[in-house]
């Protein structure tokens, strides 16, 4: 299988470091990966680096050291310290990392977390990695309903999300019929293709307390979610009519759903990070690249200190790995 690539995300927080972790973990066991980003960066994570000019290169370097596919960063980093003047390098690592997946040199694409303020200060305008990929992808085929769905998985728990980055007084216009139905079809078809679950059962959160209450806490459920369940099964698609969420995560629960449709970031992100913060993945679904992330941020407190956990950014990359042997990949 062709290598993945993984993108250094923002320079000045915990991604250089948790990849050159990865790659200690992972270097005598895992399908090879390469990385986009400042070799000599890397370098100063104490690890081997070889600078490769493809990702095809990563295969015969893996073993002995962490390929790069050298980017050199505008500015000096100091750790901890994001600076929007590295902004577009980053953006740009992003870019090349999803046209290597498009182009097929890569099996899929691991991203290294980014600041979010200082991408915006540079003029970056998408709220994510997500959506910043959907668009980079909008022209490629794609054999199925389209995403992005942002999943975040630990553990036995799938939590896909109807809306993603938006204020939370913005939820409740934005949970409309046509995006609930859209976010349950991407996800239906992606745990069929990219998790090999041949009958997935998909459980909806609800958007207001006790379901609504029969319309005494919010008439969403009624207006809203049970008349799209009704229409996702007439589809075929076997899903919940809207469920309490303050009793869908409990171990029992998990048991009956392959993933959760919740309505908004905290109703999803906050159970899987409870459960296995440090096992926790993200995953863009819907999109003609595989793209996995670790579930957490740029830990700006703790970089450079040599504390933060690899865990999740191995996990992201095993996921990846086992994502893309599911589609197929060469
Ligand atoms: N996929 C991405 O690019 C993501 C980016 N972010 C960005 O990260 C920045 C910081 O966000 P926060 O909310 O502070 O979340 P955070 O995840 O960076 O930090 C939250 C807490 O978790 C700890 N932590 C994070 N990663 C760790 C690791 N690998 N090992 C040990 N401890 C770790 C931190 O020290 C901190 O105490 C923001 O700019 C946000 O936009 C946040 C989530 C995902
Ligand atoms: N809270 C999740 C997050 O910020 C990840 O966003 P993205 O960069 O993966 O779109």
């Amino acid at each position: 299988m062709r290598p993945l690539v993984l993108t250094l995300g923002e320079p000045a927080g915990v991604g250089p470091e948790i990849i050159a972790a990865s790659w200690r973990a992972l270097s005598t066991e895992a399908a090879p990966f390469a990385v986009i980003g400042d070799a000599d960066l890397m370098r100063r994570q104490g690890v081997p680096v070889a600078e490769i000019m493809t990702p095809a290169d990563a295969a015969y370097r893996f073993a002995s050291a962490l390929p790069v596919i050298h980017r050199p960063l505008p500015r000096p980093v100091e750790v901890g310290r994001p600076d929007p003047a590295n902004a577009p390098s980053v953006a740009d690592g992003i870019e090349e990392a999803v046209s290597f997946a498009l182009s097929g040199e890569a099996s899929g694409v691991v991203t290294a977390p980014i600041a979010k303020a200082p991408m915006y200060a540079s003029g970056f305008r998408f709220p994510g990695h997500t959506e910043f990929i959907a668009e980079l992808t909008a022209d490629a085929p794609y054999p199925g309903t389209r995403g992005p769905v942002m999943m975040l998985t630990a553990q036995n728990l799938r939590a896909c999300l109807v809306t993603i980055h938006v204020a939370l007084d913005q939820v409740p216009e934005l949970v409309t019929a046509e995006r609930v139905a859209r976010t349950a079809r991407v996800v239906h078809e992606s745990l069929k293709r990219d998790f090999a679950i041949a009958r997935p059962r998909l459980a909806m959160a609800a958007l207001n307390p006790h379901a609504g209450e029969g319309g005494a806490l919010g008439l969403q459920e009624i207006d809203i979610l049970i008349p799209v369940a009704r229409q996702l099964r007439a589809e075929g698609i076997d899903i919940t009519d809207p469920r309490s969420a303050d009793t869908l995560f409990h171990d029992e629960a998990r048991a009956t759903y392959d993933a959760a449709i919740c309505m908004y970031h905290d109703q999803a992100l906050i159970p899987v990070k409870t459960l296995d913060f440090w096992g926790g993945v993200n995953v863009s679904l819907g999109l003609p690249v595989i793209r996995t992330s670790p579930d957490h941020g740029t830990g700006f407190d703790i970089a450079g200190k040599g504390i933060a956990r690899p865990d999740s950014m191995i996990a992201a990359i095993r996921l990846a790995s086992e994502m893309a042997k599911a589609r197929g990949a060469r």
